[in-house]
């Protein structure tokens, strides 16, 4: 019989392989659009139009592009932070503040980050909002991300209330094309709240 944690690994990264593709032929207009769509979906939604500190990710791979929430954000005079791989810490985030002239590097999976200044970088609680990239997503408000546990590790260390202070409001920002009818779970998932694609907002109890 094949161990159950084998069976469910080759099953996620099949899952991950298949949607990542499907977003990566999204052609060059298309994701304008998607961009463009997402900005209509964000501005009207409550908790961002509260937030003034709000963690997004700089897109790669086909993900959503942001730069239009990002350029949404910055008009409103709203913070924007993006992870950035820890120096040391083995698998975690931290999140550091992006301007329009912060100096940019590429990580070790190639996408661009803010380059390293211990000024810039935010405590995860101080954050309102965290919008995360994943790979899929399904109708019960699990996701699957790109397979290195880093936002299922944020979300977990700091899922409760502490010293009085509320996590961040979290929700994750996908193509449509990346929803997935059952996703497989393991145990440390954390479920989202609510994804935002470009043509709806799904929200999860
Ligand atoms: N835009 C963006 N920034 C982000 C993330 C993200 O998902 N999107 N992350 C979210 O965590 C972190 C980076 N995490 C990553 C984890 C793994 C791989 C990766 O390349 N993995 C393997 C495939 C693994 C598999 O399929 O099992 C690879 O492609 O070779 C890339 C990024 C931080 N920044
Ligand atoms: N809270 C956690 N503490 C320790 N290890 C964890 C935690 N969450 C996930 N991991 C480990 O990280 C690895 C990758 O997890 P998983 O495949 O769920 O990542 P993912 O959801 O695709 O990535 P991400 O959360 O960054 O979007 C697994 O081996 C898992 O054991």
């Amino acid at each position: 019989m094949p161990d159950i944690t084998h069976v469910l690994t080759t099953n996620r990264s099949q899952i991950r392989q298949q949607i990542r593709q499907r977003r990566q032929q999204l052609s060059t207009l298309q994701q304008q659009q998607a961009g463009h769509d997402l900005v209509r979906q964000f501005s009207q939604h409550i908790q961002v139009q509260a937030a003034q500190h709000i963690a997004i990710y700089l897109h790669n791979d086909g993900e959503l592009d942001t730069q239009a929430v990002i350029d949404w954000c910055w008009q409103q005079g709203k913070q924007v932070y993006i992870p950035i791989l820890h120096p040391f810490s083995h698998k975690q985030l931290l999140f550091t503040r992006l301007t329009a002239t912060t100096p940019l590097v590429k990580n070790k999976y190639g996408i661009s980050e803010p380059r390293l200044n211990v000024t810039n970088v935010i405590p995860y609680l101080e954050l309102d909002l965290v919008c995360s990239p994943l790979v899929a997503f399904d109708l019960a408000g699990n996701r699957l991300g790109m397979g290195g546990g880093y936002y299922d590790r944020t979300f977990s260390q700091h899922q409760f209330v502490r010293n009085g202070q509320q996590p961040p409001y979290v929700l994750g920002l996908a193509h449509d094309c990346q929803q997935h009818a059952n996703l497989p779970i393991a145990p440390w998932d954390m479920p989202i709240k609510e994804i935002i694609t470009p043509s709806r907002t799904l929200q999860f109890s």
